[in-house]
């Protein structure tokens, strides 16, 4: 590694894999952690903030984020979960809407298994033997033994096919690789999804708070839209209870005399039923604005 400016926090990202592309945007985009990483290099300096990128494997982040050798990180509760018994400095500083996938235990569509009990005492495969074991110790008795787990790093979906499982612990999103494996869901263990880490004795508070504010921001930009109209004052109770606003919105007097204009936050999943339900209480001059980032 080239060397790390004694000032700066240091933030691990997950330097590949399902969630590495959308924490870059969320970083540069929403937290403006602007940066030039240089080719093979796994650190890069951020210009706006005292921040320095730091490139690892997603499951290691919880783990350093947790032994203070990095004050935060982004990876997914599963992995926090894993490594839950050494995780008494690390804290859960957002949760991030996306990495949204379930960790459950599948085995051979053809055996019809109904419940994962059945499993107790036999072969399982996954990249997340702590969960798997302290999920399946509750399945065990004399008669079954200790379930027998194994890790592999990575294509958990193979094992039972190549005859070196009976099951697997793994993630599921569409399903897709479940499926093409031949396998279903006997049980879901959890659900996750990428979350923002801290180590809870970062000598950097305030830069935490600041990255933090920008981040929730820009959530709230992506997840909100911008809605204006002009609407006559006898309308304006109805079309008020239809954008309430996040927190109130605002109106303003139009020159018009007996009408006045609206701007209000309006999620952006609802935006046309909203626009709907305005034009039907006589709202005109109905527009939309995308947000590119806020500060509430
Ligand atoms: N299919 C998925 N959908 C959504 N999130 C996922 C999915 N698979 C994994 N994740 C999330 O991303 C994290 C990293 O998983 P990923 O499979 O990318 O790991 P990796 O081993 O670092 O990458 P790679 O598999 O490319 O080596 C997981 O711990 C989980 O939180
Ligand atoms: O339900 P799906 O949408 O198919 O996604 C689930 C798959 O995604 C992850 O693996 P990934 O493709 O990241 O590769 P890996 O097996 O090497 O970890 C996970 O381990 C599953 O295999």
């Amino acid at each position: 590694m080239s060397s790390i400016p004694p000032e700066n926090l240091l933030m691990g990202v997950p330097k590949k894999g399902r969630l590495h592309e959308q924490c870059m945007k969320l970083l540069v985009q929403g937290a403006g952690l602007e940066h030039k990483r240089p080719e093979r290099l796994d650190i890069a300096h951020c210009t706006d903030l005292p921040v320095t990128l730091v490139f690892l494997p997603a499951h290691d982040i919880a783990t350093y984020v947790a032994e203070g050798n990095v004050d935060m990180g982004i990876t997914g509760m599963d992995v926090i979960e894993e490594t839950e018994p050494q995780n008494k400095d690390l804290s859960i500083v957002a949760k991030l809407g996306f990495g949204q996938c379930k960790l459950a235990v599948q085995a051979p569509a053809a055996e019809g298994l109904k419940d994962a009990s059945v499993l107790a005492g036999k072969r399982v495969v996954t990249s997340f033997p702590a969960i798997a074991e302290k999920y399946f110790s509750k399945y065990e008795n004399d008669s079954t033994g200790k379930t027998k787990i194994k890790f592999v790093s990575g294509s958990v979906e193979a094992a039972c096919g190549l005859g070196l499982a009976d099951a697997v612990v793994d993630l599921v999103e569409t399903g897709t690789t479940m499926r093409a494996a031949g396998l279903e869901i006997v049980e879901t263990i959890m659900e996750t999804e990428a979350v923002l880490i801290k180590n809870v004795n970062t000598p950097y508070p305030a830069l935490v708070e600041t990255i933090k504010k920008r981040i929730e921001g820009y959530q709230t930009a992506t997840k909100y839209q911008m809605i204006q109209y002009n609407v006559q004052r006898e309308n304006l109770e109805k079309a008020l209870a239809i954008t309430p606003g996040k927190r109130s919105p605002t109106v303003s007097a139009l020159e018009e005399s007996g009408w006045c204009a609206v701007s209000a936050l309006v999620h952006k999943k609802d935006a046309a039923k909203i626009m709907d339900e305005l034009e039907r209480v006589g709202a005109d001059s109905i527009l939309i604005f995308s947000i590119s980032n806020s500060r509430m």
